[in-house]
């Protein structure tokens, strides 16, 4: 089965931080966003066409919204965005009392509530004030609850098939850590760690969960993306890309098979730049033998 495994590169459009893959299954097309960029993307492998707009702010992620559109991370504004007409319209706002802060990785909860977290401006990738993030959801209402705060980088979330656990990375602290989730209000309690990065595997960034329960967690810096068993904290498979900034993952085509990954450019030195040509670009990694779930849209 291993041997199977096939990387492709989908997507050259090259991204300073491509990021938050989502598959839109109405559309058949990959959601992306290039955080430093300031660009919404989405990609169809049918037509292998990609349309695209400018934020006008370092946007931490896109996620498709119910209401039709989708919300955004735009600076530290939760934004609306028509697609059709490439605009943008501010919702809400958080760490307003941190004005160097951005949002970053967000995602909606299987009951449509957006999570979202935040980190201090980077001076250079991985580079950056400590401890002035914070995690945040929103609900349909626009309400905002944070959860907790001294986040390094917020990033990577996701939660687990039978929804009573939520998955979490702060990067800088270098592991995956696992909560108890209640649903119904969004509380989350029982912080543990699942899975702590080995020598080599780089810092944990984004992540997604497959049918099976398993964490895929793309490794920024250490150019691939790891399988692992949240009930055992056993590492169970590597795919390695040819690119070291492995930035987030998600299942996506027909049925669920296929794991789109996307990757940075920004912070590269021109030798790392002349030895990963295809930095910044997206890639499709079939043949794994395990699917993906549907994305969540959210709510509000
Ligand atoms: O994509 C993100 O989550 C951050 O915006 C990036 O800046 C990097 O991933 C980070 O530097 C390493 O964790
Ligand atoms: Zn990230």
């Amino acid at each position: 089965m291993m041997s199977s495994v096939k990387v492709e590169c989908v997507v050259k459009e090259s991204c300073l931080i491509g990021e938050g893959p989502v598959w839109e299954e109405s559309e058949q097309t990959l959601l992306f966003v290039d955080i430093a960029g300031q660009k919404i993307h989405r990609w169809s492998p049918t037509t292998n066409h990609i349309q695209s707009m400018e934020t006008g702010a370092m946007v931490g992620f896109a996620v498709p919204r119910r209401s039709g559109g989708y919300v955004a991370a735009a600076g530290r504004s939760i934004v609306a965005v028509d697609w059709s007409s490439r605009t943008t319209s501010r919702l809400l706002e958080v760490d307003q009392e941190k004005p160097k802060n951005r949002l970053n990785d967000g995602k909606v909860d299987p009951t449509g509530r957006l999570l979202a977290g935040t980190m201090a401006l980077e001076e250079r990738p991985a580079v950056l004030e400590r401890k002035q993030g914070a995690l945040y959801s929103v609900t349909s209402d626009l309400s905002v609850t944070k959860h907790f705060d001294q986040v390094d980088i917020s990033n990577g979330l996701d939660w687990s098939p039978d929804e009573k656990v939520f998955f979490y990375i702060d990067s800088l602290a270098l592991s995956v850590d696992a909560f108890d989730y209640d649903t119904h209000t969004g509380d989350m309690s029982n912080r543990r760690v699942v899975y702590r990065m080995a020598e080599g595997e780089g810092l944990p960034d984004g992540m997604t969960v497959d049918v099976d329960g398993r964490l895929w967690v793309a490794c920024y810096s250490a150019g691939r993306v790891i399988c692992i068993d949240p009930e055992t904290g056993v590492r169970l498979q590597s795919v390695s890309l040819p690119v070291m900034k492995t930035t987030s993952c998600c299942f996506g085509g027909p049925d669920y098979s296929d794991l789109y990954v996307t990757s940075a450019s920004l912070g590269l030195d021109q030798s790392e730049s002349r030895q990963q040509p295809l930095a910044g670009a997206t890639f499709r990694v079939t043949g794994l033998g395990v699917k993906g779930r549907p994305s969540n849209s959210f709510a509000g």
